[in-house]
């Protein structure tokens, strides 16, 4: 159980990123132990402070953060970014790569043990810390997620397909369960927070509009709906069954741009995604073709089964008053 390489052998890990996913993979192991024992390992959930964002800090983000940075020295990381740092640190000054992470997503579910997850993203170093991640998210070299849930999983890519790990509680080993995993076009679930449907652009109330009139309305089927509250969770059941998921912007003031961080989450997931062969986007333009302005910009996110995603794209094309109109006469798509 004590395993430095947390990988079974036949685990396709490019040599370069080896060091750094073994890193990953060590203290996702560690941290998926803790998150089982619950409140017998101490208050995981107590808050300690808020982070750059003006976020919450719960206990286990601070400790995944930490335990995340640490474990990755000597690892060729030479550049940390982390939601819950500030600024970019400088772990290895003669590493080649730079690390962008999410250490502990969906941090409200911690105390009811619902999943919670770990996301991370790699890419070359630039001499420059801040700069090295201010860069389209296609530059990517590899991306993923690390989910504590009933079972405790990795997804990554390395830009040629999905993997996919399972820790196996027997050997202490992320084992490969499947290295091609693609996103289904069939389902008909959809994932957004519909306490925020007031403050919503008309595209995505239209959208979802449309959704919620069912088999009866334009698009002439029954939808259900899903919002588990963890961006990791929420990925995991698209990549394991299709559907599609939306955080807009909205106009709650500070939501303008949603809520999800360009280089920490949705870069990221969207690299899943689409080597997964789904979309994603931010209502209209690919998330991997945008540059962040700031480490902790925020973007509308909106992604899943491909089709779902160009459906999304085409309400926020037309004019808005034509979105109520053709909508409200329900005529323009039809299933
Ligand atoms: O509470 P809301 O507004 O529905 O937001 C939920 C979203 O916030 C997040 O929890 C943000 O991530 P953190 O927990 O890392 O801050 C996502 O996982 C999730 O999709
Ligand atoms: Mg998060
Ligand atoms: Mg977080």
């Amino acid at each position: 159980m004590t395993d430095r390489n947390p990988y079974s052998p036949d685990a396709p890990i490019p040599a370069r990123l080896r060091p750094a996913m073994e890193a990953l993979g060590r203290v996702g192991r560690d941290l998926s132990r803790r998150i089982a024992r619950g409140p017998l390992g101490g208050q995981l959930a107590a808050t300690v402070g808020d982070n750059a964002d003006g976020d919450r800090q719960k206990a286990l983000d601070v400790m995944a953060d930490e335990a995340f940075a640490t474990e990755l020295k000597g690892s060729g990381v030479r550049w940390y970014a982390s939601e819950e740092q500030e600024t970019v640190a400088e772990i290895d000054p003669a590493g080649p790569l730079a690390l962008a992470i999410d250490p502990l997503d969906g941090s409200s579910n911690i105390e009811t043990n619902v999943s919670i997850g770990t996301i991370f993203s790699i890419r070359e170093a630039d001499e420059d810390g801040a700069a090295s991640f201010l860069r389209p998210g296609h530059e990517q070299i590899a991306a993923g997620y690390i989910i504590y849930g009933p079972q405790c999983m990795m997804l990554v890519t390395f830009g040629d397909g999905v993997q996919d790990y399972i820790l196996d509680p027997e050997t202490g080993l992320f084992t490969l369960v499947n290295s091609a995993l693609t996103i289904s076009q069939e389902s008909t679930e959809f994932a957004i927070n519909a306490s925020n449907y007031r403050h919503w652009p008309q595209p995505v109330r239209a959208y979802i509009d449309d959704c919620l009139a069912g088999a009866e309305g334009p698009r002439a089927r029954n939808f259900n709906m899903r919002w588990i509250a963890s961006l990791v969770a929420e990925t995991h059941r698209i990549l394991a069954r299709g559907g599609l998921f939306l955080y807009p912007g909205d106009a709650r003031p500070g939501y303008a741009m949603g809520r999800l961080r360009m280089v920490y989450e949705c870069a990221p997931i969207a690299m899943l995604v689409e080597q997964a062969q789904g979309h994603a986007t931010d209502g209209t333009t690919r998330i991997l073709d945008k540059i962040p302005d700031s480490l902790h910009a925020r973007t509308p996110f909106v992604f899943g089964s491909a089709t779902k995603v160009d459906r999304v794209g085409a309400y926020f094309d037309l004019p808005e008053q034509e979105v109520s109109a053709l909508f409200g006469n329900r005529g323009l798509f039809r299933v």
